[in-house]
């Protein structure tokens, strides 16, 4: 399996090289050159296995021969071993025809550790093969750089510094990132928001001196692995509601595109999806986007569902590539004007995107008003990510099944939750000490060369 940039001009990658790399070096996203695809039966078998035994048969194909059998199996059974919940992404029903995926069972309450426990150990097996060592940079709006550093703390051939915009995440998230201890974490508070800090990354990837002198490796979904790790449960629930034999549909909550994007991807191998519903909060440039043809930059307005205050939505590039018939220039070019605050997508690309996806927005009222009807219609409390997709999903919901993402646990919004329902959520007992803990992190200007030194002394 070959992976390609989504720009058309850096060199063609094997899974591991993609894998270590993140960022293509024309500044496109890699993604494999064919989509391996499922047959029915093979779909159906998968109903009654265990979610390591569907990872399994999910991923294999796109990792070619970079492991063993054997040794990707004991990789998948490492990396949700740490999951609390024995089936890993269990259903709930809300109501007819409308079922939540809880995807918050890991160790850092988010959907992000489905992908990062597994990248964490993907890494490890990888570089100790090749007796090597990387420096993971991360930009995270709260959830990605804790489940991050929760996989990559202490190891030994990894320094991991996650960028995350100061003051613009949850008291939770923070302090998951800046409570370890390991001497490989660093924490750094950006003086921005999310959209600065994924820039000033991707900047460091375009520095190819400091590239390459750091090893510089990402961890956000710009690196199609975290990507693949999250097709699976598309697949295991279907499956539980009756796929392939049974269409089913899927609203997302979505910031970077990442999460939906591997929807697609379970689409694209065979899996029978009716609708893939885009949800935003009111950063809402994917549904503006969707609605207009035009992709025009506004500022980040802070939500209460602060993990998906995105304007620049990495992942997109990925589905315009294919609608614009993986044409790597025709991409570049749409990102060069995207620079300069807006690019307009062809009518083509358009009615193809249309065929892809659906997309609607949730403001914030509508936001904690489905917090509060969802608690007192079923007791389930949502926190205000998954409440965005309830709320954008209850205008698909048909007699096909509609499943709503729930990407992470309400304990880690505590405030816009009991602001919503009246309900203080609880962390789990395994993260009771959080606020008990010091706190290690360094408050950085929004300045690419500030960071960059940074990175080299801490290095040094
Ligand atoms: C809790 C939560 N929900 C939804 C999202 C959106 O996911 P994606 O960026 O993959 O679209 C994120 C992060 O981006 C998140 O942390
Ligand atoms: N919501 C994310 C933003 C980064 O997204 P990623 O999926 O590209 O890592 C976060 O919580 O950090």
């Amino acid at each position: 399996m070959k992976y390609i940039s989504t720009r058309g001009h850096a060199p063609d990658l094997s899974f591991e090289e993609a894998m270590l790399t993140g960022l293509a070096s024309d500044g496109g996203l890699y993604v494999p050159e064919t989509i391996p695809t499922l047959s029915m039966d093979e779909i159906a078998s998968f109903a009654g296995q265990s979610y390591e035994d569907v990872a399994f048969r999910v991923m294999k194909p796109f990792i070619g021969e970079t492991f063993t059998d054997a040794e990707f199996k004991e990789i998948i059974a490492k990396a949700y071993a740490t999951f609390s919940h024995d089936a890993r992404a269990p259903l709930v029903q809300l109501g007819p025809n409308h079922f939540l995926l809880e995807l918050f069972h890991g160790p850092t309450l988010a959907f992000k550790d489905f992908a990062m426990q597994l990248i964490g150990q993907l890494f490890q097996a990888a570089l100790e093969r090749r007796g090597d060592r990387v420096t993971i940079v991360g930009a995270t709006s709260g959830d990605t750089g804790s489940a991050a550093i929760e996989a990559f703390k202490g190891l030994h051939n990894v320094d991991v510094f996650i960028l995350f915009p100061h003051g613009r995440v949850s008291d939770v998230q923070r302090r998951q990132m800046t409570t370890p201890t390991e001497a490989n974490v660093h924490a750094l508070a950006v003086e921005g928001d999310f959209d600065d800090c994924q820039a000033a990354l991707k900047e460091m990837f375009a520095d190819h001196e400091f590239r390459d002198g750091v090893k510089l490796a990402a961890v956000n979904s710009i690196n199609w692995a975290r990507v693949l790790a999250q097709v699976v449960y598309y697949f295991t629930s279907a499956v539980s509601l009756g796929a392939p034999h049974r269409k089913v549909s899927f609203t997302v909550p979505t910031g970077n595109f990442g999460d939906i994007f591997a929807g697609y991807i379970a689409k694209k191998m065979g899996l029978p999806i009716e609708e893939l519903v885009i949800a935003t909060n009111h950063n809402d440039i994917l549904h503006r986007t969707m609605e207009t043809g035009a992709c025009t930059k506004q500022g980040v307005t802070p939500s209460i569902s602060p993990s998906m205050d995105i304007q620049v939505s990495s992942n997109f590039e990925r589905a315009l590539f294919d609608v614009y018939d993986r044409e790597g220039a025709a991409i570049a070019q749409l990102m060069d004007e995207f620079k300069a605050g807006e690019f307009k997508i062809s009518q083509g690309a358009m009615d193809r995107l249309r065929d892809l996806f659906a997309s609607g927005r949730a403001s914030e009222d509508e936001t904690s008003q489905a917090i509060a009807a969802f608690h007192a219609r079923t007791t389930e409390v949502l926190c205000p990510h998954t409440a965005v997709a309830v709320k954008v999903a209850e205008a698909h919901l048909s007699d096909v099944p509609m499943i709503s993402l729930a990407t992470a646990h309400p304990a880690k919004f505590p405030a816009a939750v009991e602001a919503a329902c009246g309900i203080h959520p609880e962390l789990p007992e395994r993260m009771g000490d959080l606020f008990g803990k010091d706190e290690r992190f360094t408050v950085v200007p929004n300045d690419l060369a500030t960071l960059k030194a940074l990175v080299k002394e801490r290095l040094a």
